[in-house]
């Protein structure tokens, strides 16, 4: 392993705006399934020796990329990616926990665009682990536009990063609808209880959801076309089909397959979370103004 060297894996608009911010103090490997001309582009043997990795790869797909490429050599990985696995309803550090000790592993949370990162706009992150000496070998990396803080609530900044995004989805297809500016922010306001509810139920600090991880991403991500998940919503509303949708955006949107999570979730354990409930039903065909009627009954 070469000691003290750090690569990001995934050159996706996350991937790459990390790779711009941590390569701002030291050199930085990126590396994707397909070569890029970016800067310090190496192939994934090369990334994988490093000592520091950061994995900005869809939620969805981490498991599957694991099993086949990954081999734990005491590194030590910041997990990018916000989502919920939608087959078996796993959370991301349960699905790492396979792969890595989780003093080795810690999970990036808060409200981050990756198109202002990349533009070295500041903004602050959350870095959540079990181990502080994990955030602190990281820390140091980070250039002086993105204040880091430490968390050890992993479990809630997961929860909070994922469920945003559907939340997104939802103020989204408000929006497209038309309902106002009291319509969207009751939605958002009570889907921030809504998604504190479906925390502590999984051990989650309820401070977790009133800071940056939480109530910061949701109020940057469900009020802006910038967010894909919230563009997911505004095209719900206009009755187009979600892959065409999916096919138009041309990236992820977490949200779509974490509502499934949420909703296997939130059914099997009995947790009451009407809105992610709605945003499946939208995404499964349910006319947006029907969710609304249900949604408004006392
Ligand atoms: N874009 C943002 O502003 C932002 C900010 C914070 C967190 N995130 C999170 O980062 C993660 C990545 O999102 P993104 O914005 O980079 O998405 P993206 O759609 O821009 O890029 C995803 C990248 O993952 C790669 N990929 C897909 N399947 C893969 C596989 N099986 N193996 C290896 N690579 C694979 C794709 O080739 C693509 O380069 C998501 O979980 C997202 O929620 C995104
Ligand atoms: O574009 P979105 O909706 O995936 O949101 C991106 C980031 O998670 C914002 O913090």
């Amino acid at each position: 392993m070469q000691k003290g060297s750090i690569a990001v894996i995934g050159a996706g608009k996350w991937g790459q705006a990390l790779h711009f911010a941590l390569s701002q103090k030291q050199k930085c490997y990126i590396t994707s399934r397909t070569k890029k001309d970016i800067e310090n582009f190496v192939d994934l043997k090369t990334a994988m020796d490093c000592e520091y990795l950061i994995i900005a790869i869809p939620a969805q797909e981490i498991r599957s990329w694991l099993k086949e490429n990954f081999i734990f050599k005491g590194q030590k990985i910041l997990v990018a990616s916000k989502g919920i696995e939608a087959t078996t309803g796993e959370f991301l550090n349960e699905i790492y926990a396979n792969f890595i000790p989780s003093e080795n592993v810690g999970f990036i949370s808060g409200p981050s665009f990756a198109a202002e990162v990349i533009k070295g706009l500041p903004c602050a992150l959350v870095i959540n682990s079990t181990s502080k000496k994990l955030y602190e070998s990281f820390q140091p990396f980070f250039p002086n536009f993105i204040k880091t803080y430490y968390s050890v609530d992993v479990i809630g900044a997961e929860i909070a990063g994922a469920y945003k995004n559907v939340l997104a989805i939802a103020s989204g297809i408000c929006e497209g609808l038309q309902l106002g500016k009291n319509a969207q922010a009751s939605l958002i306001a009570r889907g921030l209880v809504e998604m504190q509810r479906f925390g502590k139920y999984f051990g989650a600090k309820k401070s977790s959801f009133l800071g940056l991880s939480g109530a910061g991403d949701l109020f940057l991500t469900a009020n802006s076309t910038m967010s894909r998940n919230f563009r997911v919503g505004l095209g719900l509303s206009q009755s187009k089909k979600l892959c065409v949708i999916l096919e138009e955006l041309g990236e992820v949107a977490e949200g779509v397959k974490t509502a499934d999570a949420i909703d296997k979730l939130s059914k099997k354990y009995k947790i009451y979370t009407p809105i992610a409930n709605e945003v499946k039903l939208i995404l499964d065909g349910k006319n947006p103004k029907d969710s609304l009627k249900d949604l408004l009954k006392n």
